[in-house]
């Protein structure tokens, strides 16, 4: 069984009497362990896609499952749940919330899921420190800069240690030295614990690295190719 899978996934946003068809049917199956790179020119649907399989947004038509849940039918609360137990996130949209500090920032999603103080604040840490921001984790997030920020909602995902990761360009905005440190680290986990990753990317340090490459264009996979 997949671990994620849209079926003929369409999705039309609509607003200000424009219609935008931003997936026109996709199909895609990713098998639980897979370290799959999305990939297409901007606008094709890698955001869209990534959102309807955390459980994000539904589809406008077709189905999605998450570890074999059909999560377009659940309610919004449903899915957030489903999200809080199995998925990590790497979206810009969902970022930092500014009145925690950097580790407790790292550390909400295990807060969330009722694990102990002392327990997540050392999960935490140390993805922070695998990211490069021991030093800065008694920060609040407008002492940190952008790429800080970004790899403080990285190690959030990670500290969680999810079944899954979804991630939107992880490695954009990061300097050449922690975008590696963050290729390493998502690699490791993929490796020794097998945790799926699927990501949307232009990196080629990322790229270096996958397997399969799905590539998207106007809303429909295109191709695929795996090394
Ligand atoms: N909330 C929204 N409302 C209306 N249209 C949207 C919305 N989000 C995305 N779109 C449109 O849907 C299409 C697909 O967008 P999407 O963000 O999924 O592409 P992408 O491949 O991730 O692009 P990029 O590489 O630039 O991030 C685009 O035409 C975009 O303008």
């Amino acid at each position: 069984m997949p671990i994620l899978e849209a079926k003929g996934v369409r999705k039309v946003y609509r607003g200000d009497g424009v219609e935008t068809e931003a997936l026109r049917g996709v199909d895609l199956k990713v098998e639980a362990g897979e370290f799959t790179a999305l990939v297409g020119p901007s606008g094709s649907g890698k955001s869209t896609l990534l959102h309807l399989l955390a459980g994000l947004d539904v589809p406008t038509e077709g189905e999605v499952f998450l570890d074999g849940v059909r999560v377009d039918r659940l309610s919004r609360a449903a899915r957030a749940r489903l999200r809080l137990e199995k998925v990590g996130l790497v979206f810009q949209a969902y970022n930092l919330l500014p009145v925690l500090t950097a580790l407790e920032n790292a550390a909400f999603v295990l807060e969330a899921r009722g694990v102990e103080r002392r327990v997540r604040e050392a999960k935490a840490l140390e993805a922070l420190a695998a990211l490069g921001l021991k030093d800065k984790a008694h920060r609040y997030p407008r002492q940190l800069s952008g790429g800080e920020q970004q790899r403080v909602a990285v190690a959030r995902a990670l500290a969680a240690e999810p079944l899954i990761v979804l991630a939107d360009e992880p490695t954009a905005n990061l300097d050449s030295r922690t975008g590696l440190a963050l290729v390493e680290r998502m690699k490791a986990l993929n490796e020794e614990r097998g945790v799926t990753f699927l990501f949307s990317t232009h990196d080629p340090r990322l790229l270096a690295h996958v397997r399969r490459v799905v590539r998207l264009e106007d809303g429909r996979v295109v191709g695929e190719e795996r090394a």
